[in-house]
């Protein structure tokens, strides 16, 4: 607590813009920007307009950030007590809660307006929606209450795709809620993984993770399940759908592919950490690479290559 009433006085600033920018969780929302962009490319067939891409990832950053920055305010109490958490600028005393608020309603604010002007009010409702779902029912409903919190939870997450996809069409068809759905059925497997680690944090402050609750061996069980549903998932885009080719079907398979092996692995080893800490950083490494495959399949350049080698083959 010393260090707290000093650190607010001694701040200069650059320490204090290093604050602001911290409560935004930034280390997160790339790979919400990735996935928001692979929503893009397939609804847009591969040419997406250079202008609405940079305002739908600014408006994305900008309601990611707000929505952290609440998270934050919110959950100040357990953060201080928890090892990985307490040096966050909230719990270290070096914001006050009602700077962060103002900062993040300024964030929200700077998203509603650059996702309604440059693409359209339909996407700037999601990215509020977005707000309102992981702190209204995943930080204040479902954290502290339910080892479900991260599975329905989870969908904020997967709001991003949808807003990209909206951006771009004006709408929300069926391969934007498969985007979703992917989104949504990762997040259990990439969560549990890391809670598996860290499971005694969340258990001194009482927060009921599957791994808290209901031990390791359910909890690998439950990670096997979402990965086994997880994968065939991903390959509705190809089929029905058939917005997605031959290219991003390959990737999603390889990729799939060892995820399961993970899983599996994670499933008969429940106790073993190195084996958790492996699928949590693969989990990030996978939808990266395979938002990556959505992108590149998307292009007219791989459409052309790969009908031309399928019409080769087929001869
Ligand atoms: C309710 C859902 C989720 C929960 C509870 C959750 C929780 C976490 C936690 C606790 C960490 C460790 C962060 C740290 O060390 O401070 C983490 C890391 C990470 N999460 Fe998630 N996550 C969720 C969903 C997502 C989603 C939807 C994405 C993006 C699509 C995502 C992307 C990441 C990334 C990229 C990291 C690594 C950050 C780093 O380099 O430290 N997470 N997640
Ligand atoms: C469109 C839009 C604005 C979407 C917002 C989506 C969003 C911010 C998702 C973040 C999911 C996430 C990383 C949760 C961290 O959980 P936690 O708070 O339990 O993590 P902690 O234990 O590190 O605090």
């Amino acid at each position: 607590m010393i260090e707290t009433s000093v650190s607010r006085h001694h701040q200069n600033f650059f320490q204090v813009i290093q604050s602001y920018y911290q409560l935004t969780k930034p280390r997160i929302i790339p790979l919400l920007l990735i996935t928001t962009a692979a929503s893009m490319w397939i609804a847009s067939n591969g040419k997406v307009d250079p202008v609405l891409l940079v305002a739908t990832l600014s408006g994305g950053t900008f309601a990611a950030g707000a929505a952290q920055t609440i998270n934050c305010i919110y959950d100040r109490d357990i953060d201080y007590d928890m090892e990985r958490t307490r040096h966050r600028p909230l719990p270290s005393g070096r914001v006050q809660s009602r700077d962060a608020l103002i900062f993040a309603l300024a964030l929200a604010t700077i998203s509603f307006t650059l996702l309604t002007v440059f693409a359209n009010l339909l996407s700037a409702l999601l990215a509020m929606s977005g707000i309102v779902f992981y702190v209204g029912i995943y930080t204040h409903l479902l954290k502290r209450h339910t080892t479900q919190n991260i599975v329905i939870g989870g969908a904020a997450g997967a709001i991003p795709a949808l807003v990209g996809w909206a951006a771009c069409t004006g709408s929300l068809s069926l391969p934007a809620w498969v985007l979703f759905a992917i989104v949504f059925l990762w997040t259990p497997p990439h969560f549990w993984a890391l809670a598996l680690m860290i499971r005694d944090d969340y258990a001194k402050v009482g927060v009921p993770m599957l791994p808290v609750v209901a031990g390791n061996t359910a909890t690998t069980r439950q990670i096997w399940l979402y990965t086994l549903i997880l994968i065939p998932t991903t390959l509705l885009l190809v089929y029905p759908l058939n917005v997605s080719g031959l290219f991003y079907a390959i990737v999603a398979l390889v990729l799939g592919s060892i995820f399961i092996k993970k899983a599996w692995a994670l499933l008969h080893d429940s106790s073993n950490q190195q084996q958790a800490r492996s699928l949590f950083l693969y989990s990030i490494l996978y939808m990266m690479l395979l938002s990556a495959g959505m992108m590149i399949d998307s292009l007219p350049i791989t459409q052309q290559v790969t009908t031309a080698l399928m019409a080769l083959v087929a001869q």
